[in-house]
C-alpha cells in the first residue's frame, strides 16, 4: 500500500544511526507516515558490515532500535526513552549495496514505559528482520544534561523527502 509523508523528523548531529556529523553513521533519515507508522531511510557504507555485502546484524539491530523508539514521537510530540530491552529475528540476509528501509509502529505506551515493533524490508518488500522494543521514558533535558543541555545537537532534515511511500 502507499501512505502519504505527514513529516519529516529532526535528526542528530552525532548519532550512529541519524548523525549527520558522524562519518560512520547511516545518515538514516525518518518520516512520520498518515497511518502512524515511522519509516526509516538508511544508507549503509562498506563501514556496516559482516560478511560480505551483508550488513551486520548488530547494525540492523540499531536500525529497529532507533526507528521503533522514535514511533512514540508520533504519538507523543517530545516524547524520548532508553531502550531497556530489544528482541530480533533475522530472517534474510541485507545486502549493504542498497538502501534501507525500515517502518515501525507504537504498541504500548503507558506513563513510564512504551513499546514497539518494526521490520527491515528489502527492496522487493520482502522482511528481512523483524524486532520488538521496551523503552522507559525519560526527559529529553536528562539525556542531553552532560552536553550542558545542547539542543541545537537536533537539527532540521533539510533533504527531500518523498510524498508517499510504499510497503
Ligand atoms: C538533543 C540531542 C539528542 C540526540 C538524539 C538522537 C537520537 C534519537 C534517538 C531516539 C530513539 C532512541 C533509540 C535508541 C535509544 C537508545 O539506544 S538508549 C541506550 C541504551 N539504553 C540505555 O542506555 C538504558 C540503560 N538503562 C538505564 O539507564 C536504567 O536501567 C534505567 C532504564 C534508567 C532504569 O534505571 P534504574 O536505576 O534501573 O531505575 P529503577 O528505579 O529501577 O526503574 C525506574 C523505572 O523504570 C522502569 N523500568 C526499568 N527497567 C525496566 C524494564 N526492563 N522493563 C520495564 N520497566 C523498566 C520501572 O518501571 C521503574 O519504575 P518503578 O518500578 O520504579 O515505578
Amino acid at each position: 500500500m502507499k501512505y502519504k509523508v505527514k513529516r519529516k523528523q529532526q535528526v542528530s548531529k552525532g548519532c550512529f544511526i541519524c548523525g549527520t556529523e558522524n562519518h560512520e553513521s547511516l545518515k538514516t533519515k525518518f518520516y512520520e507516515l498518515e497511518n502512524n507508522e515511522l519509516m526509516s531511510i538508511s544508507t549503509p557504507t562498506p563501514t556496516h558490515q559482516s560478511y560480505p555485502d551483508r550488513m551486520h546484524g548488530g547494525i540492523i539491530s540499531a536500525i529497529l532500535d532507533e526507528v521503533i523508539g522514535r514511533s512514540i514521537m508520533i504519538l507523543e510530540p517530545g516524547a524520548w526513552g532508553v531502550t531497556v530491552e530489544l528482541n530480533i529475528k533475522y530472517k534474510k540476509p541485507v545486502p549493504l549495496s542498497k538502501q534501507v528501509k525500515a517502518t515501525a509502529r507504537i504498541t504500548r505506551n503507558t506513563r513510564l514505559i512504551f513499546e514497539g515493533t518494526g521490520e527491515i524490508l528489502l527492496e522487493d518488500g520482502t522482511v528481512a528482520a523483524t524486532a520488538y522494543a521496551k523503552y522507559v521514558k525519560m526527559p529529553i533535558e536528562k539525556l542531553i544534561q552532560d552536553t550542558g543541555g545542547d539542543m541545537s545537537l537536533m537539527i532540521d532534515d533539510e533533504t527531500p523527502s518523498p510524498e508517499e511511500v510504499e510497503y
